[in-house]
């Protein structure tokens, strides 16, 4: 079984330098254009006339492209829920050689059963770097998760790390890909067209749809939540009412594009039920002229995020920074939550302002793409861009001791939080370690210190 590294077939070192492709990359992030709307029917063409009119597939699809569907959701799904899109490509994807297996790298997947699920609070510092020439799929780490992907449930946590664009194209049957940049710019390429997605910004890439991954910079690092469970939705607003929180016209879906260089030959990667498999194809898959649907990629601007949150007193459940949700059978319970802790203002009356000390049924992984946290002392060894923790099930956390004294004692004048961008992957179920994160160099051995000092201040 071959490894997970780039392959001679991939044409990083004909190309010319990493720059040379960046910055060709940068170049394109320059006629991009997008569709707006979260879940609602998008449609393009990248040549007039190549999408059907009134029909999906005619007795011959326009251009001599041919009509495909690629369904997110099973076909009897309630209208509400069901996704998919209709693909007018250069070739089927029907037509390819067979898929071998690969070496899964640093990938790992649900079940998670190489340690025992940690009561324990854990944080890492940021992820190493890589080797030279590690593109985006080589540089994919996971740190753990839950569920299983043959039932279509769970989640897992990756952190990816790479220095080299990417040939190959990769599509993961496991679970669409929310990916959440913390250094570097990427341009992803797939099958719907092209995004870019920068720190401050999030993509999201469904289930199966094939892609790869340009680099916008020189290096790019930052999270994945890989979701096994039911499809990323925007979250009911409740008394919130029509707006507010992620506004749906914020989220844009790619324009139709195609790989216009003559066939050559490419590397197809799939993940399949945990592992990597791997053909050769002839052509590129990223062939799609014209398409029209809702099982789309999309990418979302944090910034754009409207916060909410007390004027009166006491401080919010984080669920109302809910980014985006994925539903579980059971109502308001959901499989995972992405959360972002946006800039904004504080201005509770007697109250203490940061995240309060709790224990929560729900399990949650935190990472940092820019400044600090408002529950965490930033720096070195800290809760810092490129870190994460893990506050599993009932783990008791909250303010570190600093944060505790300081909030305690601040004067309540309103006050902006303006200097971070933190976010949450909130889970029904405990996330397991990998091993790999487990033994890792990067582990913080003293975060429990955190909370040291936090003395009796009780006088009855
Ligand atoms: O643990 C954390 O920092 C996340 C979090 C933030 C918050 O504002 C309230 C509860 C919570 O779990
Ligand atoms: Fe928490």
């Amino acid at each position: 079984m071959s490894g997970i590294g780039q392959t001679q077939q991939t044409r990083a070192g004909q190309a010319g330098t990493l720059s040379t492709r960046a910055e060709q990359a940068r170049k394109d992030t320059e006629s991009l254009t997008y569709s707006s709307g979260f879940g609602n029917e998008h449609s393009s063409e990248a040549v007039p006339g190549a999408l059907p009119l009134g029909q999906n597939s005619p007795q011959r699809a326009p251009l001599g492209l041919y009509a495909e569907q690629l369904s997110g959701s099973a076909f009897t799904e309630p209208r509400a829920r069901n996704r998919r899109s209709w693909l007018y490509r250069i070739r089927p994807s029907a037509a390819h050689p067979p898929f071998s297996r690969i070496g899964n790298g640093s990938l790992r997947s649900a079940p998670f059963t190489e340690s025992v699920p940690d009561p324990n609070r854990l944080r890492w510092s940021p992820q190493p770097e890589p080797a030279p020439g590690t593109d985006w799929l080589a540089g994919l780490w996971t740190l753990g998760g839950n569920g299983d992907t043959t039932q279509r449930s769970g989640m897992a946590v990756h952190l990816y790390h790479a220095n080299a664009a990417m040939d190959r194209v990769f599509s993961d049957a496991d679970g669409e890909l929310l990916i959440v940049p913390e250094h570097g710019g990427l341009l992803l390429v797939t099958e719907l067209g092209r995004l870019a997605a920068r720190p401050g910004e999030v993509a999201l890439i469904p289930r199966g749809v094939r892609f790869r991954v340009e680099l916008l910079d020189e290096r790019a690092r930052g999270y994945v939540c890989e979701n096994y469970g039911q499809p990323f939705q925007l979250p009911d607003l409740g008394p919130i009412g029509a707006n507010g929180l992620a506004n749906a016209r914020d989220f844009l879906a790619p324009t139709a594009a195609y790989e216009s260089e003559a066939d050559r030959p490419v590397q197809v990667i799939t993940k399949f039920c945990g592992n990597l498999w791997s053909a050769d194809y002839a052509h590129s898959p990223l062939d799609v002229v014209a398409w029209h649907g809702n099982h789309v990629p999309y990418v979302y601007d944090l910034r754009r995020f409207n916060v909410i949150g007390t004027i009166s007193y006491d401080h919010p459940d984080p669920s109302i920074f809910t980014v985006l949700t994925s539903p579980s059978d059971t109502p308001g319970l959901a499989g995972v939550d992405f959360v972002v802790f946006a800039p904004r203002w504080l201005v509770g009356e007697d109250t203490f302002r940061p995240p309060y000390f709790h224990r929560n049924v729900m399990s949650e992984y935190m990472g940092l793409i820019e400044g600090a946290y408002d529950a965490k002392t930033a720096g070195e060894g800290g809760f810092v861009p490129g870190g994460g923790s893990l506050h599993n099930m009932m783990s008791a956390h909250g303010p570190d001791r600093e944060t505790f004294d300081r909030a305690s004692a601040a004067e309540l004048a309103p006050q902006k939080i303006n200097d971070g961008l933190a976010f949450m992957f909130e889970t029904r179920w405990p996330v397991t370690a990998t091993e790999q994160a487990a033994n890792a160099r990067h582990l913080q051995k003293g975060y429990d210190n955190v909370w040291q000092g936090l003395e009796r201040h009780f006088e009855s």
